[in-house]
């Protein structure tokens, strides 16, 4: 039996987690579930699977679910600290990052240096601190398993080739609502438009990312760290029905790639019972009903972000911090209505240029750049009129 934290249980692929680990009830169990401030949902979960400890970020909230779970033999913290703190629980076998955006670094790097090992959906972790985070995993004897879809594909590609050189990776992006647009169209998109993923059902932040490419970007960052490749191994390719979900060409120029619906369940399960499969009912794919599987390049020149996440790996240091910064901050006005769809390339732009570049960061460096360049980006959003932006 497997004892699994969950952070982020309340999100889409905490919910799917659930189900994952409800699927395979003598194999996985939820040891620890948190959330940020959906105590509905947190109690919900906390009832239908009882685990030791439930969390939740909002304090405010804390009498809520402490209430809501008194009849039950379940722990009750509340606080971002008190993630930090029980990732380290000596019962934890795994801890399954899907928090979003940045807070998903502290929580990962204790759960490491705990010698947890991590299934990793947060690739905001990776793209902020890749070097940090894979020289800490080593060290601790640590495993990262991939979560998500792409970076799944390729581990589960490179399975039984541990001895075989990789000559490149390729990894798929569906495009997005928005594939095949021209600027002028960006220009007045809203975010009901953006929020419409054409294959996947996902959190807001990770939806919109996908939409404006900056989700390739940051997969490409995510999986220089994970499978310790340079920045030219790494190929995106457009592929709109998501049924391939990326491959892996090796020295000999043979292509290995995996598929199936996109269904995030598969990656987690495969993450979480790894190295075996376990049998499931999940949807098959078929291939009569996919009968034009087709592939296309992205187009970079439109979509800038996902330049911009290349150019920020290849200046390493805290720059792929400070995109990641940039991006949040972006995406959140973009949902709240405060900035238009093609500003969120020009915030991260300025961002890159503008804030202090350090070539080795330390961790506190890390906290320091992501804060810098959210307040730096925030004002930048405060000072310009959405039409100015939106032109
Ligand atoms: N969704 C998907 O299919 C995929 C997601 N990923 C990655 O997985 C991660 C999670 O994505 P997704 O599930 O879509 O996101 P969601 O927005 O659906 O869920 C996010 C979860 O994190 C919690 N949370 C949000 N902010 C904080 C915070 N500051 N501190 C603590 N907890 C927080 C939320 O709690 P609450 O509900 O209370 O707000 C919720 O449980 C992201 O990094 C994303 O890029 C990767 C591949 C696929
Ligand atoms: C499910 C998953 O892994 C997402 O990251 C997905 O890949 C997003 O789709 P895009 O290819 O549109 O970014
Ligand atoms: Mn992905």
């Amino acid at each position: 039996m497997k004892n699994i934290a969950i952070l982020g249980s309340t999100g889409s692929i905490g919910t799917q987690t659930l189900e994952v680990i409800k699927d395979n009830p003598g194999l996985l169990r939820a040891f620890m579930l948190t959330a940020n401030a959906n105590a509905y949902l947190l109690i919900q979960q906390a009832i239908e699977f009882v685990p030791e400890y439930a969390i939740i970020c909002d304090e405010s909230k804390y009498a809520q679910v402490k209430d809501a779970l008194a009849h039950l033999p379940i722990k009750v913290l509340a606080g971002y600290n008190a993630i930090k703190e029980m990732v380290t629980h000596a019962d934890i076998d795994i801890v399954l990052t899907a928090m979003v955006g940045f807070a998903g670094l502290e929580p990962t790097i204790n759960a490491i240096k705990a010698g947890k090992d991590i299934a990793l959906a947060n690739k905001e972790t990776l793209v902020v601190a890749g070097e940090m985070i894979t020289s800490l995993a080593k060290k601790h004897n640590v495993k990262i398993l991939p979560v998500d879809s792409e970076h799944s594909a390729i581990f589960q590609c490179l399975a039984g080739e541990e001895d075989n050189q990789i000559e490149k990776i390729i990894i798929t992006a569906s495009g997005g609502p928005f594939r095949g647009k021209s600027t002028d169209f960006l220009s007045s998109v809203t975010r009901e438009q953006a929020l419409k993923h054409p294959n996947w059902v996902m959190g807001a932040k990770i939806t919109i990312d996908s939409a404006s490419l900056m989700n390739k970007g940051l997969e490409v960052i995510e999986a220089k760290w994970l499978f310790d490749l340079e920045a030219d191994q790494i190929d995106v390719i457009v592929h709109p029905q998501s049924i391939i979900h990326s491959m892996v060409q090796f020295a000999d120029g043979s292509i290995k790639a995996q598929m199936g619906l996109p269904d995030m369940k598969l990656p987690i399960q495969y993450a979480l019972t790894y190295p075996g499969r376990v049998q499931n009912n999940f949807k098959r794919f078929s291939f009569v009903d996919y009968p034009n599987l087709s592939f296309e390049q992205p187009d970079t020149d439109t979509f800038r972000n996902l330049q911009l996440a290349y150019e920020a790996l290849n200046r390493g240091g805290n720059m792929p911090c400070i995109i990641n910064a940039a991006n949040e901050i972006a995406v959140a006005a973009f949902l709240n209505n405060t900035t238009g769809f093609l500003a969120m390339s020009d915030i991260i732009e300025t961002c890159m240029q503008q804030i202090v570049y350090i070539e080795k960061p330390s961790l506190t460096d890390y906290l320091n750049t992501d804060k810098e360049t959210r307040i730096f980006a925030q004002n930048l959003i405060h000072k310009t009129p959405l039409k100015a932006l939106q032109s």
